[in-house]
């Protein structure tokens, strides 16, 4: 650079240097904090107050499921995102917010969530994710039960995975609507990584692995590539092989951390996920639907005559009424051989008019039209 271009010079000396603020003490920023804390403490004491009394507006209700209202709850965590400005992430200030919503919800009593148990699964991630902590978490046996017990009562709500942006759809949920009224009244996503878990923690010394077959799925080509000649075993969910891991030096389990938290197990790898944005998608299954919260979606079940043109006959009319399928998948249906049954998802609610027009033109050339649930979009 010529000393043309050159930035003039400077004089060395006491006031070229840029002067700082003094540094304020740490006891004064703590002193800060605790003022903040205080007011924010307040504050949620003072929502928690106003939230009882919105219960009690509600009139004499019998339970919390009375009280609870997803949609609601849902344009309240919209409106955290839409507000945020950082430092800390959106996704962050919901967790928050869930949990006071959850709390102030629990004064009535706390919500009973169904969930594929045992504890440490990812179903149980998912069930605190919606709902928050202050529930009473069922872990249950199978999918099919945390279904029974939503139908019977004996849940409030239930907790079920859907399907996986690496290995598709779980088809064991969508078949066990075909026998049920259960109805969805709710969606959640996670981020789902998984970990290979052991007692001892050595990768040497590992001759057999346990898991769900899903979660095998998703860590595929790890496991080729890692562990070719290990006996791979499946299991009914990943807790479950986190407990069996746990009594074996020469036994391992594909899990979260969570599991490996619950079973007393060391992460000998990790995340081993073949594809780094691995995302489970739940349903929340409930008993009855919820009103409109402003970006929601609906999920239909259609079983379609054998006559051709009948698949197009039933979609056009979303199309027509300006509404997006998200989602198509058929399975056969109960009702004999080669009979289908289609799990459609459009985005919009039951009570907004373009839905209800195009449902009606549907009704017409379907063989039966069954709305499964109408509900908030997942938040994040
Ligand atoms: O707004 C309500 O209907 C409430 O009961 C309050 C509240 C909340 O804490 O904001 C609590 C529980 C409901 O599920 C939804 C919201």
């Amino acid at each position: 650079m010529s000393a043309k271009g050159k930035p003039p010079a400077k004089s060395a000396g006491r006031d070229v240097v840029p002067k700082k603020p003094p540094a304020p003490k740490l006891a004064e920023l703590r002193e800060r904090v605790d003022g903040i804390d205080r007011s924010i403490q307040e504050l949620i004491a003072e929502r928690a107050r106003f939230a009882s009394q919105i219960g009690q507006a509600k009139g004499p209700l019998a339970a919390a499921i009375d009280y609870y209202r997803p949609e609601r709850e849902a344009q309240v965590l919209r409106r955290v995102v839409d507000r945020n400005e950082g430092p800390l992430e959106g996704e962050v200030l919901v967790r928050v917010f869930r949990e006071i919503m959850s709390a102030c919800l629990a004064q009535q009593e706390p919500l009973k969530i169904g969930f594929l148990g045992p504890a440490g699964t990812h179903s149980e991630q998912a069930a605190y994710k919606h709902f928050g902590h202050s529930i009473l978490g069922l872990p249950l046996g199978s999918i099919e039960e945390v279904f029974g017990e939503v139908e019977s009562g004996a849940a409030d709500f239930g907790v079920v995975p859907v399907e996986n942006s690496t290995q598709g759809t779980i088809q064991s949920t969508l078949d066990t609507f075909l026998g049920t009224d259960v109805k969805i009244c709710g969606e959640v996503e996670l981020r789902v990584h998984q970990h290979l878990l052991s007692r001892s923690g050595r990768f040497e010394d590992i001759e057999r692995v346990y898991s769900h077959p899903q979660s095998f799925a998703q860590c595929k080509a790890w496991l080729r590539q890692h562990l070719p000649d290990a006996e791979k075993i499946p299991l009914a969910s990943n807790a479950e092989a986190a407990r069996r891991a746990r009594n074996a030096d020469d036994a391992a389990a594909i899990a979260g951390l969570s599991a490996a938290s619950v079973y007393g197990l060391k992460s000998v790898a990790g995340p081993i996920e073949d594809r780094p944005d691995n995302t489970t998608r739940f349903l929340v299954l409930g008993r009855e639907l919820f009103p409109a919260s402003g970006n929601d979606r609906t999920s239909l079940l259609i079983f379609i005559k054998d006559q051709p043109g009948a698949l197009f006959q039933v979609l056009a009319p979303f199309a027509r009424h300006g509404l997006s399928m998200n989602r198509i998948e058929s399975r056969p249906g109960h009702g004999g051989r080669w009979q289908y049954a289609f799990f459609v998802d459009v985005g919009g609610h039951i009570e907004q008019e373009a839905m209800r027009l195009a449902l009606a033109e549907v009704d017409e050339f379907a063989e039966q039209v069954r709305v499964l649930g109408s509900y908030p979009v997942a938040i994040v």
